[in-house]
């Protein structure tokens, strides 16, 4: 079986792939059982060179007792008790196949000229522009009738790190409530305060479905977050002596990094353990993925700070409403904010350079829209105009500590214009709130997925929405960079209408 996992295969492959495939196909319909041909067949069926596959316990696990497959105890069907013979319905209906298949580049586009277009060589070759379309395929989630965990021998974690994030809380309880209520886990541990509360001393939380009842209401994660502790030797050696064979980790893509350092030296050790990310972040900065939870909220919650700006800015003689939003590396946040507002006269982003001086700079802007609509709305986002400011080192995960670019503006707004400025910094106001219902379903979904993916026996993987379906994909993939906004893409143009800023350079 062909669950290895790796960076897919680029452009190149494709045409030979898909020949070796399907004659693999047709020697497996005439009954040739040649194990090459048989994983050249799910190769293509599953995860062609171009898809993005990922790994199975079966690919690593070197342990003394046998790896096998069981029936799934998990009840795709409304009220299936967990014990007691499965009914041929339920055992057939809404199982996920591991054939089954999300289609990641959903748009094919007519030239290779898009950046995100994958297009066979064989085109490339006779014509520089043509694209034959290459479709790149993720693994899809669900729940698998066959299962590689019997739900007594489970004992699940759940650690969540990095910067809070609205929805923490509704993944924890998804996570539980599946493995308890879904699958009959009865042990199941939180990790507090990230990483480092599996060597702290700390005690594990215990958690059923009685303690994370509630806890959806509140924002927060109810084991606590944190940066650092990423010492993946001290992790694995405590996962292995409290016999932890699940590990769920809620975070962004530095907890990513860490999750799939986890799971590869597991997987050096041979050991039956299973990890699983679900992606974290207000940033929305994780590539592949449609959109992460938390993002929609911060989003919402950013717009009470620009409208009592906007309203402030109205209200007085040449006044300035500024804003500073979060986002590190990525405006998405801003943009978005900015976008649904739409009362916003200049959207400033980390993706973007601009000039704060001169007669093209972002002062001068601000300048002639006091002398024509008397106020100003300017947005930013904090990892913005990093380059006049300065840093003060990293934090704990080792992420940068931005100079404060909000302040610096005023500042600079200040000395070279009269105004009225009011300065907005809503802060963790954005993230330290319950999720709305749209990021609140989302996690519910993620939640439950994670679970089914370990109980499936995959590791190293994350849970995401692509192309509005929920797949596991393989984490190096999807933590190569930080997901930015594409300066030349079509959202940031919509907003440049939105605001009528000009280039600032
Ligand atoms: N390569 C790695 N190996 C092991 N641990 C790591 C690795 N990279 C990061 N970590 C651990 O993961 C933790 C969380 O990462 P980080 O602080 O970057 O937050 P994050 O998950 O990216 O979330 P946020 O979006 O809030 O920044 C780090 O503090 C560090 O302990
Ligand atoms: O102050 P903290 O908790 O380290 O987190 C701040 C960072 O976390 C994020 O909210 C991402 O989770 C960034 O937007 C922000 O820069
Ligand atoms: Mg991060």
């Amino acid at each position: 079986m062909d669950f290895e996992f790796g960076r897919a295969l680029n452009k190149t492959t494709t045409t030979t792939a898909r020949a070796s495939a399907e004659s693999a196909i047709d020697a497996r319909l005439e009954g040739d059982d040649d194990e090459s041909e048989d994983d050249a067949f799910y190769s293509w069926r599953v995860g062609g060179a171009n898809d993005l596959k990922i790994t199975h316990l079966r690919d690593v696990y070197r342990g003394d007792v046998p790896l096998v497959a069981q029936p799934s105890p998990f009840c795709t069907t409304t009220a299936c008790p967990l014990s007691g013979p499965r009914t041929s319905v339920e055992f057939n209906s809404n199982f996920v196949s591991n054939s089954d298949r999300v289609l990641l580049n959903s748009v094919a586009f007519g030239s290779s000229a898009d950046p995100t277009q994958t297009c066979s060589l064989w085109a490339e070759t006779f014509d520089p522009n043509g694209c034959d379309y290459v479709p790149q395929w993720v693994v899809r989630a669900g729940p698998r009738s066959e299962v590689y965990f019997d739900s007594d021998e489970v004992h699940a974690a759940i650690v969540t790190c990095g910067g809070l994030c609205p929805g923490i809380n509704d993944v924890i309880r998804s996570l539980v409530n599946t493995l308890e209520v879904g699958y009959g886990v009865k042990k199941i541990s939180g990790i507090r305060y990230g990483f480092k509360g599996f060597f702290s001393g700390v005690e594990f939380m215990k958690l059923n479905k009685k303690t994370v009842r509630n806890i959806h209401t509140l924002g927060g994660s109810m084991l606590g977050s944190g940066r650092g502790g990423g010492d993946v030797q001290k992790i694995v050696e405590s996962i292995i002596h409290h016999g932890i064979n699940m590990v769920f980790v809620i975070g962004g893509n530095g907890t990513h990094a860490g999750a799939n350092a986890i799971s590869d030296e597991c997987a050096k050790r041979g050991v039956k353990v299973s990890v699983v990310g679900v992606p974290k972040t207000i940033d929305n900065d994780i590539l592949l993925l449609d959109k992460t939870f938390g993002f929609d909220t911060a989003v919402e919650e950013a717009q009470k700070a620009i409208l009592a700006a906007a309203t402030e800015a109205q209200s007085a003689y040449r006044g300035v409403g500024v804003v500073k939003l979060m986002g590190r590396q990525s405006g998405f946040i801003t943009m978005f904010a900015t976008l649904a507002n739409g009362q916003v006269d200049c959207c400033l982003i980390p993706e973007t350079t601009w000039a704060a001086h001169g007669p093209n700079g972002v002062i001068n802007y601000v300048r002639n829209l006091l002398d024509t609509q008397g106020h100003a709305v300017v947005v930013l986002a904090e990892g913005a105009g990093q380059e006049f400011v300065t840093s003060t080192g990293v934090d704990a995960g080792g992420n940068p500590k931005l100079g404060d670019i909000g302040q610096w503006f005023c500042k600079q707004l200040k000395s070279e214009l009269k105004c009225d400025i009011k300065y907005i910094d809503p802060t963790y106001m954005v993230r330290g709130c319950q999720a709305n219902a749209h990021d609140s379903i989302m996690c519910t979904v993620l939640g439950q997925n994670a679970v089914h993916g370990a109980f499936a026996g995959f590791t190293g993987i994350s849970v995401g929405t692509v192309s509005a379906h929920t797949a596991y994909l393989p984490i190096p993939r999807m933590i190569e960079h930080e997901r930015l906004v594409d300066p030349d893409g079509r959202m940031w143009h919509r907003t440049l209408e939105s605001t009528g800023q000009p280039d600032f350079f």
